[in-house]
C-alpha cells in the first residue's frame, strides 16, 4: 500500500469525459503532482481504458465513492484492483461492515500492493445548511469526526474531508490516517460548488497529506504553468 508522502503533494482531478483530454493534462502537469485522479465523469465514459491511460504519467487515485452493500463494494473493489489504483474511495456513510468488506477484498486481490482505502466523510460541497437538509443536524465538523472514527475503526486507511476538518481530524486520531483534502482553491481562484475551502498552504498547514485540485488548474488557461505556481507556493512546507 501506498505510505505516507514526506510532504503534502498535490493530486490533479481530470474531470472531464474525454480520455485525451485528460491523458494531456496528465502529461503537463506530471512534473509538478505526485498523482492523478480519475473520478466519476472521466470512469463513466471511458472505463479502465482511463486510468491505463493516464497512470502513464502519474499513479492514480480512483475516486469512485463507492457506496452498496457490502458483498457488491467488495466486488467493485476487486473489479478495479485489476488497475492497480494507488487509492480509492467508498463512502464512509457506508458503514463499518462495508469499509471492512473493501479492505479484506483490497488485500485479498493484491496483497501489500493494495491500493489505500480512503472514506469520504461529509463532501466539501455541504454546508452547514446543506447538510441539514439530509437530516444531519450539528455541522460538517461533527459528522466528519463521527463517521472518520467509524471508517478508521473498520480498517480504512485515510480519510477525505474539507480543509476545514483537517486539523481536527489529526488532533483526533494523530498523524497515522491519510488526509486526502478537496475543496482547495489558490487565492483569486473561483469557488464553483465547494463550500468548505481554503488556500493550499492553509490546508498543508493544517496537515494535510494530499490536496485534490481540478478546476484551479485544469480550467487554468495553461494548465502545467497552474500547477506549477500551487507547487512552488507549497516548496518547503
Ligand atoms: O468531498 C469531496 C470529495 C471529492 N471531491 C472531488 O475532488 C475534485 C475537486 O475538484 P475541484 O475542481 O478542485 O473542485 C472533484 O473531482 C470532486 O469530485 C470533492 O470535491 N469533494
Amino acid at each position: 500500500m501506498l505510505g505516507k508522502p514526506n510532504r503534502a503533494g498535490i493530486i490533479a482531478a481530470l474531470d472531464t469525459p474525454e480520455v485525451a483530454r485528460a491523458e494531456g493534462w496528465a502529461r503537463t502537469v506530471a512534473p509538478h503532482v505526485g498523482m492523478v485522479k480519475v473520478g466519476l465523469e472521466l470512469f463513466c465514459a471511458e472505463g479502465g481504458n482511463a486510468v491505463r491511460r493516464v497512470a502513464a504519467h502519474r499513479p492514480v487515485f480512483l475516486d469512485l465513492k463507492f457506496h452498496d452493500i457490502p458483498n457488491t463494494v467488495a466486488g467493485a473493489v476487486r473489479s478495479v484492483c485489476a488497475l492497480r489504483p494507488a487509492m480509492l474511495t467508498l463512502h464512509g456513510g457506508g458503514g463499518s461492515t462495508m469499509i471492512a468488506a473493501a479492505r479484506r477484498a483490497a488485500e485479498d486481490a493484491l496483497g501489500e500492493a493494495r491500493p489505500a482505502i480512503l472514506a469520504v466523510t461529509v463532501l466539501t460541497s455541504f454546508s452547514t445548511e446543506g447538510l441539514a437538509e439530509t437530516g444531519v443536524n450539528g455541522g460538517p465538523a461533527q459528522q466528519v469526526l463521527r463517521l472518520a472514527r467509524l471508517a478508521l475503526d473498520a480498517g480504512a486507511d485515510g480519510l477525505v474531508c474539507s480543509p476545514h476538518e483537517v486539523s481536527r481530524l489529526r488532533d483526533a486520531f494523530g498523524d497515522g490516517p491519510l488526509l486526502v483534502v478537496p475543496g482547495v482553491r489558490p487565492v483569486g481562484a473561483e469557488r464553483g460548488d465547494q463550500a468548505r475551502i481554503a488556500t493550499p498552504e492553509d490546508t498543508v498547514a493544517a496537515g494535510a497529506d494530499w490536496l485534490v485540485i481540478g478546476r484551479p488548474i485544469t480550467a487554468a488557461p495553461d494548465p502545467g504553468a497552474a500547477a506549477a505556481a500551487i507547487a512552488a507556493s507549497l516548496a518547503g512546507r
